[in-house]
C-alpha cells in the first residue's frame, strides 16, 4: 500500500551544514499490516513517517500509495504524535472531530462516530471534558480517537505512547491492538521499546544510527490476539534478542 523507494533525505542545518538523515531507506508497508520501527535516536524514524505523511519531500527515491508518490498531506493518512497536541480551548468532541472540520469532510454520523469511538477507548462521559481535565493517557486517547476518526488506510504513529508511564503504557497498547483489529488499517509504529514493538507489530524494521539505513527486518511469529503473556515465549524472546543484538552490537562495534 506504502512503499518508500530507495529513500534518502538530507537536511541542510541552520548554520549551512548537511545533516544526512536516511539512505537509500526501501520499505513497503501492506495493507492492515502493522509494521513498527526501532533504531538509536536521531537515525530517521520520524523522518520517514513525516516522508509517509506528506509532510517532508525526499532528496531521492520516492514515497508511493497505490503507486502514486505522496507529495502534500493525503486523506489516506493520519498521524499521532509523542505529545497530544490537543487544542486546549476545545472539548474533547471538538478536538476528535478538528481535522474533518478543517478538511471540510464532517458527515451526518461523524458526531455519534466521534462518539462511539471514545467510549470504544474508554472515554465515554469525556466528551465535554477540555484536555487539561483529562490525564496524560487519556489526552493521548483522544489523539488516536482523532486520527482513527479520519478512517485512515494508514495510520502512522510516533512514539506514541513515549510520555505515558510504564502501566498506562501497557494498557495503551493493548487498546490500541483492539481498535486495530477492529479496523485493519496500516500501522507505522515509530518506538524506542523493543518489547513494544514486537508485542505490536507484524514485522519490526530495525535502523542503523545516522545516516538511517533498515539493517533488518523481523518478522515476529506471534499469535493474535497478543497479550502481555506472550512475553515469556521463545518466539518474543528470539525476536526480542535479534533486535538488541542489532541496536546494541552496532553501538559496541562503534565504541570499539
Ligand atoms: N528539519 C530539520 N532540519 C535539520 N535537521 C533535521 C530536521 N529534522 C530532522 N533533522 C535531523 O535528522 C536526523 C534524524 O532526525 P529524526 O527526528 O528523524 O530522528 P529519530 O530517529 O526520530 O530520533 P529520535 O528517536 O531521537 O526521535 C537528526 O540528526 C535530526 O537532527
Amino acid at each position: 500500500m506504502i512503499r518508500f523507494e530507495g529513500i534518502s533525505k538530507t537536511f541542510r542545518g541552520r548554520d549551512g551544514a548537511a545533516v544526512e538523515a536516511l539512505r537509500d531507506v526501501s520499505l513497503e508497508v501492506k495493507e492492515g499490516e502493522f509494521v513498527a520501527i526501532v533504531g538509536a535516536s536521531g537515525c530517521g524514524k520520524s523522518t520517514l513517517l513525516r516522508l509517509a505523511a506528506g509532510l517532508v519531500p525526499p532528496s531521492g527515491g520516492a514515497t508511493l500509495i497505490d503507486g502514486s508518490r505522496v507529495t502534500t498531506p493525503r486523506a489516506e493518512t493520519a498521524m499521532v504524535f509523542q505529545a497530544a497536541t490537543l487544542l486546549p480551548w476545545a472539548d474533547v468532541l471538538r478536538n476528535v472531530t478538528f481535522p474533518l472540520r478543517l478538511m471540510g469532510r464532517m458527515a451526518s454520523d461523524t458526531e455519534e462516530r466521534a462518539r462511539k469511538l471514545l467510549a470504544t477507548a474508554g472515554l465515554a462521559g469525556f466528551e465535554s471534558k477540555l484536555p487539561r481535565e483529562l490525564s496524560g493517557g487519556m489526552q493521548q486517547r483522544v489523539a488516536i480517537c482523532r486520527a482513527l476518526l479520519q478512517d485512515p488506510r494508514l495510520l502512522l504513529m510516533d512514539e506514541p505512547f513515549g510520555a505515558l508511564d510504564a502501566l498506562t503504557r501497557e494498557e495503551m497498547s493493548i487498546e490500541l491492538l483492539r481498535l486495530w483489529a477492529a479496523r485493519k488499517m496500516g500501522v507505522l509504529f515509530v518506538t524506542h521499546s523493543i518489547p513494544e514493538a514486537v508485542l505490536l507489530a507484524d514485522r519490526v524494521v530495525v535502523m542503523s544510527p545516522r545516516p538511517g539505513r533498515i539493517v533488518d527486518v523481523v518478522q515476529v511469529d506471534l499469535s493474535r490476539p497478543r497479550s502481555f503473556d506472550q512475553e515469556g515465549s521463545d518466539e518474543f524472546q528470539r525476536c526480542a534478542r535479534r533486535i538488541r543484538d542489532h541496536i546494541f552490537g552496532e553501538r559496541a562495534a562503534r565504541a570499539a
